[in-house]
């Protein structure tokens, strides 16, 4: 499965998908350095006069509802409606829908109008879309259990693969389970680690048929360069800048070397 990840992270090297990203204002430059440095290229078009051809002209599209409003909504659907017209890859990131139930409304009408290949979220926002309590703090996971359960049963709901991290990180698509142990805690210190992972799985679900692998992917290329990253500085500032550097620097023997996962029956 390591092996099937690094095909996924070396055609993305070859191919530099065209990830169009409507994310929110906190982390957009992050998403963006980002992109480039896994080898991704991004473009943030939230425009709703724009955004169903600029989806209808990328590889993919990476949805983050981190900072919504009517405008950005609306340009969102289009995005999505165009997505599924034009076969795109689409990957969902419900920041907040813990802590604004709102979004939970807002998640679950993309869900019925779209074809979204990806939904990938903390812990408690994964448990809040499978109509569960969670313990959360705005756009902040309180919580560390349940992930694996709560994972599955969305993934079954919603016929998508999903993603919930935390300390530990569960793909499933409802039959698969793969748990990634990589990681490191600072990430927990930065804002907008979880968009910029979002961000990164949108580019790496448009070089892999597979969304499992291919969001495993992405996981390994964030989780890595973090641990590494975390052995240079344990500094917020200083982490944030020399993880652009490290995502830049990761290769596939890196990755053969530091990936630490479980493939888990279900
Ligand atoms: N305590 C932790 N230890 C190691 N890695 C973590 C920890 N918490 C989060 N991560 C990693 O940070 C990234 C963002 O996850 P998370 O903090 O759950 O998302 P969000 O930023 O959306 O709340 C993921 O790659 C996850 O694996
Ligand atoms: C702080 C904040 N407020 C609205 S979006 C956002 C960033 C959230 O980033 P993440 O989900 O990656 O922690
Ligand atoms: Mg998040």
């Amino acid at each position: 499965m390591i092996e099937k990840a690094i095909e996924v992270l070396e055609r993305l090297k070859k191919e530099v998908p065209l990830v169009h990203a409507i994310t929110n204002y906190v982390a957009i430059n992050n998403n963006a350095n980002a992109l480039l440095s896994i080898g991704a290229s991004s473009a943030m078009v939230m425009s709703p006069e724009e955004t169903y051809d600029f989806t209808a002209i990328s590889d993919t599209l990476y949805v983050n509802i981190g900072t919504i409003n009517n405008e950005t909504k609306e340009a969102i659907i289009k995005s999505v409606i165009s997505a599924k017209d034009h076969k795109k890859p689409v990957v969902i990131d419900p920041v907040g829908c813990a802590a604004i139930k709102s979004r939970v409304d807002f998640v679950n009408m993309l869900l019925k109008i779209g074809e979204i290949s990806i939904i990938k979220g903390n812990v408690a926002e994964i448990k809040s879309l499978v109509g569960e309590s969670a313990n959360v703090k705005g756009v902040d996971s309180l919580d560390d259990s349940g992930n694996i359960d709560s994972c599955v049963k969305l993934a079954r709901l919603t016929n998508t693969t999903v993603v919930a991290t935390g300390k530990e990180d569960y793909i499933s698509d409802g039959r698969r389970v793969v748990k990634v142990n990589n990681g490191t805690n600072l990430f927990t210190k930065i804002t907008g680690a979880g968009c910029t992972l979002g961000a990164i799985m949108a580019a790496t679900s448009a070089c892999g048929d597979d969304k499992v692998i291919s969001s495993l992917a992405a996981l390994l290329v964030m989780n890595i360069a973090g641990e590494l990253t975390e052995k240079e500085s344990n500094l917020p500032g200083t982490f944030s800048t020399k993880f652009i550097d490290n995502l830049y620097i990761l290769n596939s023997d890196m990755i053969r070397k530091y990936a630490d996962i479980e493939v888990l029956g279900v």
